[in-house]
């Protein structure tokens, strides 16, 4: 099955003498030079990558990097220099006109920064604009926008014009008609760029939400990191026009390709960007019920810690066996571990949590924290000490200039 949008070596010039700019450009010369020699502005170059269904790729780079040019590019709003863009594996330049717009219509559709509402219709009539375009049914038109504009919560606004919305809500709206057009891509252009910060932050939790409940698959653009490393699946770094790195969040934060990354990602919050997944490690020793105290109590020794996780059966956290309850064991002669000798001197957390929900837990018991499935098994442990290297590891070696 080829990518929901895959693109191959993605380059556009803008100006004459393209082909020399070209050329320049795979002689790996900077977009300075190029412009000076050729008086062409090289807005993007030799972008790569593949986005699969439901995942929600970033696409972050300060002013100039060459988000909007590539964004544009993605839709052919406008011709690319070199390269190609298949959506589900058609590649966009074997269309015509007419089969473009079906495309743009259907399958790849854009939100941007500006909603650009129509004024003079009604909240529901923009919603279903798309749908309008497509030619569906009136019923088929209402049915979609009521869903898309319940789903945003503004259903209750359906027949109000945009002027009457507030900056947040007309977002929404522009929303609304991106899910009701219910199309395989969706493109944002820097949706949330124009909003004051906390109405943004809502918006960011709407989406993040929507995207727990419909998986849709979304390229959005963003000059903010954290906003980048907040939503994003993976991350595809811009800088002059070029990829400088693409991964996950925690990937690039914890190896970041270049000083220009590493300058970049020493602001973010690593707190909100680390999981207990990602600090993950295999614990020192586990243990099991009906194990015999004795044979544990000295294996705690060599390991040097002062307890071990109890799995049961079937992998679950029974409990936790202290040093001291052990001693008492023994000296009490019991000879397979069961409840008595287990304390619940512990706490576990989800793998998908970010640090900043579970900072205050480690180091606080006798084992390292717990990282556990849904089902309360032990995937590993987060010492202390995993937590201060992640987030210590701030790897700036020059600033950006
Ligand atoms: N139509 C155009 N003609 C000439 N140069 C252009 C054109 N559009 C963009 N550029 C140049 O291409 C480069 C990339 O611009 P682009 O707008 O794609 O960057 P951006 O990352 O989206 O920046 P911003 O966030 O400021 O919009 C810039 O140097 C810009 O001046």
């Amino acid at each position: 099955m080829p990518p929901v949008l895959g693109v191959s070596g993605l380059t556009k010039v803008f100006g004459a003498r393209e082909q020399e700019a070209l050329r320049l450009a795979g002689e790996g010369l900077g977009r300075d030079e190029i412009l000076r020699r050729t008086g062409a502005t090289l807005a993007v170059h030799d972008v790569s990558f593949a986005v699969e269904r439901g995942e929600l790729f970033v696409v972050m780079g300060l002013s100039g990097s060459g988000k909007s040019t590539l964004v544009r590019l993605l839709n052919r709003l406008i011709e690319p220099s070199a390269g190609t863009v298949e959506v589900e594996g058609r590649d966009l330049r074997a269309l015509d006109d007419a089969q473009l717009r079906a495309v743009r219509n259907e399958k790849i559709s854009m939100v941007f920064q500006h909603f650009a509402l129509m004024p003079h219709r009604t909240v529901r009539e923009n919603a279903a604009y798309a749908l309008k375009v497509r030619g569906a049914s009136a019923a088929e038109q209402r049915e979609r926008a009521d869903w898309a504009l319940e789903t945003v919560g503004l259903l209750e606004r359906a027949g109000a014009r945009p002027a009457e919305l507030s900056g947040g809500m007309r977002q929404r709206v522009g929303l609304a008609r991106a899910l009701a057009a219910d199309s395989e891509v969706l493109l944002m252009d820097e949706p949330f760029s124009a909003l004051d910060p906390l109405i943004r932050r809502d918006m960011q939790d709407l989406l993040e939400q929507l995207q727990s409940e419909l998986s849709k698959t979304i390229v959005f653009i963003t000059h903010d990191l954290n906003e980048a490393m907040r939503l994003g699946d993976r991350i595809l770094m811009l800088k002059d026009g070029r990829p400088v790195q693409l991964g996950t969040g925690p990937e690039i934060i914890s190896a970041p390709a270049d000083d220009y990354v590493a300058d970049f990602t020493s602001d973010v919050d690593r707190t909100r960007v680390l999981t207990a997944g990602d600090l993950l490690r295999e614990p020192r020793l586990t243990a099991r019920l009906g194990d015999a105290p004795g044979d544990v109590l000295r294996a705690l020794g060599v390991a040097e810690a002062n307890g071990a996780y109890v799995l049961g059966e079937d992998g679950r956290v029974a409990g936790v066996a202290r040093d001291d309850l052990l001693a008492r064991a023994l000296q009490e002669g019991r000879s397979a571990l069961g409840p008595r000798e287990l304390v619940p001197d512990y706490a576990t957390i989800g793998a998908d949590r970010p640090v900043v929900e579970f900072v205050h837990l480690v180091g606080r018991h006798a084992v390292p924290l717990g990282v556990v499935d849904d089902d309360g098994r032990l995937l590993g442990v987060v010492p202390r000490a995993a937590v201060l290297d992640a987030l210590s590891a701030v790897p700036v070696r020059g600033r950006r200039s």
